[in-house]
């Protein structure tokens, strides 16, 4: 049996690649062998808690273990000095109340620490009274604040301190100050019996610091990649919405960030391990994510395990069409085609039947549900389509929809609405199921027509259908009922609130662009508020007068980027449209002699280019600093997607899914934040700045 903790995988983390390797071996040979006589181990003399030894790695290196008994938990590696002064200066303890096991360090060390920042703050600005000055001891102490901590949280005045302090608290002591700051009344820990070692590495809050298990193929894993922490710990809700049998189609939302992609991935994972005799597919709308996803899948299950021989990892749309494929030989449309066929069986119609009119009737409603008849047309409930029709004006409608659909199959052109319906029709009429689970990332994207195709994919069963999703974030489709489509998760979701990408200032901003409260499918209010523990810098807000000033402060924004060690990889600059981030940023990087590469599939995180792509690609990945260019009045929103629309509900709809594509531009950023514009700045940067 091992046990590691959180803080072992981050310190393993900060060593080079040789020195990681010799500390993996001393891991694999306690494992193998806790008495090994090689493995020299010295109890830390000065330590406060007597439980601290060092093993030792090698010549400089130590390897930080507790000793409780039979039981031993990894700890810590570092160099010899660093390693001893983390042990003398922490212990591990049963929080008195909740039960659960912490790692903390001495107060008398974080309170001269924190003093230091008031001593600043103070120069600054007069005293303010303390934040949690009111609040009751047993309070505090039921949020697993530890008991020594109580009166230090209790002193605390400013935000800086408050933040300074979470990040030495153990998580959820963290997470429930800051929540409790902001206006929020977290609810106490759950409590677990107060006993042992081992029962408090169990408790719920405990479990995302400490991981207990007996696989070593798994400990090679998780240690094979130290930063990728979420491989073994998770928040308490996400394992809540990995493991928990929900009894019919469930869902997981939250914000940005808040690891819903890494709930997916671990769902998918249990489900594959649970299932040796099924196949399961985790999906996904986007074709860099689903890229994403399949390394997730390998670093969770390994490459060749039987397990990960049972989950395809597949763009939903790609796997339809290689599936249909195998039938019939379809072309998929283009929109250009059907813009065509729109317009010429158009021709003659009286305004407001308009080209874009009858462009955004086929959208949002005729290929939407892949109505084929005209009864089916005259029967549909138009959401989101705010002019009414008159029957009348519906039978000659349909006439050009039937127009075009017939152009389409005279050249055996399917939409991919239509791929995914021939592909559920096979599948229903053979009656066999390919897969006993679906998993779907970013389910807020799906239409009807492939949140029915998702459906008809699996087995029925109570862990069928699993869907992980933000309404914050669809920039694709209109909003509709699942229930109408057939998948009803009403009151099986799951809302994950800590986000665990950026930065409290990043998130904050990013927060601030999207309204607090959004309904989510079929109409259940969700709060949007989620925590950062994560601090850095602002974002930076950044107006020029006109494009030649825009590429000038993203040049400096990028050199300065560069200048402090973050790799080309790791930076994107993302827009609206391709030629709009194309006239920025090529002249601002030709001047560094840097090169750019659009975002696809099978790219390189690695590579030595900085990332160029539009907020539609971007959706589902992270990059540690990312710039969003155009964001001025005719880019966000876009007004060649509002031009032609005259109807105010559609307007408004299109006019939320800009606002979410800005959104999700923001939020693709870990610690640096850039947003630019010139001239006129977009009116969704008014509820931000
Ligand atoms: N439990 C965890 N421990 C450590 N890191 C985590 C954890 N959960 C998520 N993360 C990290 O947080 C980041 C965001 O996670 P993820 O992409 O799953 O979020 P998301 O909710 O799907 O985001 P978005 O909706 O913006 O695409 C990733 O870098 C991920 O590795």
């Amino acid at each position: 049996m091992l046990e590691l903790a959180r803080t072992f995988h981050r310190s393993l983390d900060r060593l080079s690649g040789p020195e990681q390797a010799v500390a993996k071996q001393v891991v694999f040979d306690y494992m193998a062998d806790p008495s090994r006589p090689g493995l020299s181990l010295h109890r830390v003399d000065r330590a406060r808690d007597k439980r601290f030894w060092t093993i030792r790695a090698d010549r400089d290196l130590r390897v930080v273990v507790l000793k409780d008994g039979a039981r031993s938990l990894f700890c810590w590696v570092g160099h010899h000095d660093e390693a001893y002064r983390w042990a003398e200066n922490r212990r591990f303890e049963v929080h008195p109340v909740t039960g659960a096991a912490q790692i903390v360090e001495l107060v008398e060390v974080v309170r001269e620490e924190i003093r230091i920042v008031e001593r600043t703050v103070a120069r600054r600005a007069p005293e303010k009274p303390p934040l949690f000055a009111g609040e009751d001891d047993v309070y505090l102490l039921s949020l697993g604040v530890p008991e020594d901590f109580v009166a230090l949280a209790k002193a605390v005045r400013s935000e800086d301190d408050l933040l300074a302090l979470c990040e030495r608290l153990p998580e959820e002591a963290a997470e429930a100050l800051l929540d409790l700051h902001t206006g929020g009344r977290p609810a106490p820990a759950p409590v677990v019996a107060v006993g042992d070692f081992a029962m408090a590495l169990q408790h719920p809050d405990a479990r995302r610091r400490f991981w207990t298990t007996t696989d070593e193929a798994d400990v090679a894993r998780a240690l094979e990649r130290p930063w990728a922490e979420w491989l073994v710990f998770l928040h308490p809700s996400q394992r809540g919405a990995v493991e928990r049998n929900f009894n019919g189609p469930a869902r997981v939302s939250g914000g940005a960030g808040t690891g819903k992609s890494v709930v997916a991935m671990h769902r998918a994972a249990e489900l594959a391990r649970a299932a040796p005799g099924g196949r399961l597919m985790l999906t996904t709308y986007s074709k860099t994510l689903a890229a994403r996803l399949s390394d997730g899948m390998d670093a969770l299950l390994g490459v060749a395990s039987p397990e990960r021989g049972r989950v395809e990892v597949s763009h939903l749309h790609a796997y339809a069409l290689a599936h249909v494929s195998r039938i019939a030989k379809p072309t998929v449309a283009d929109g250009a085609y059907i813009d065509h066929l729109l317009k010429e069986a158009g021709r003659g119609l009286e305004p407001p039947f308009d080209f874009a009119f009858l462009r955004a009737e086929w959208d949002a409603v005729v290929d939407f549900w892949g109505l084929d008849s005209f009864e089916a047309y005259r029967d549909v409930a138009r959401t989101g389509r705010g002019l009414a029709l008159s029957p009348r004006q519906r039978r000659r409608l349909w006439e050009v929809f039937a127009a075009v659909r017939q152009g389409l199959a005279a050249r055996g052109m399917l939409t991919f609405g239509e791929v995914c319906d021939a592909l559920r029709a096979r599948i229903e009429a053979d009656g066999v199921q390919p897969f006993r689970h679906v998993v779907v990332d970013e389910a807020q994207d799906l239409g009807p027509r492939e949140l029915r195709l998702v459906a008809a994919l699996a087995v029925p069963g109570p862990r069928a259908l699993f869907f992980a999703g933000d309404v914050g974030q669809r920039i694709f489709r209109w909003p509709f009922s699942w229930l109408g489509a057939g998948v009803d998760v009403r009151g099986r979701a799951q809302r994950l609130k800590v986000n665990y990408r950026t930065t409290a200032e990043i998130r904050r901003f990013s927060d601030r662009l999207l309204p607090g409260r959004i309904a989510e499918v079929d109409g259940e209010l969700e709060e949007r508020g989620a925590l950062s523990v994560l601090r850095g810098q602002n974002p930076e807000l950044k107006p020029a007068a006109d494009l030649q000033g825009e590429i000038e402060t993203l040049h400096d924004w990028l050199h300065r980027a560069r200048a402090d060690g973050i790799a080309p990889g790791e930076i994107a600059v993302l827009g609206r449209t391709r030629r709009a981030i194309d006239e920025r940023a090529t002249p601002a990087l030709a001047r560094l002699g840097l090169s750019g590469a659009w975002l696809s599939p099978d790219q390189d995180t690695g590579s030595d280019s900085i990332t160029l792509g539009t907020l539609h690609a971007a959706k589902g990945l992270e990059f540690r600093a990312v710039a969003v260019v155009a964001c001025d009045d005719g880019q966000l929103p876009l007004a060649a997607a509002l031009v032609a629309e005259t109807d105010p509900e559609a307007r408004r709809i299109i006019e939320d899914r800009e606002l979410s594509l800005f959104y999700v531009g923001c939020t693709r950023a870990r610690d640096r934040l850039l947003v630019t514009w010139s001239g006129t700045p977009s009116r969704f940067l008014a509820s931000a700045m």
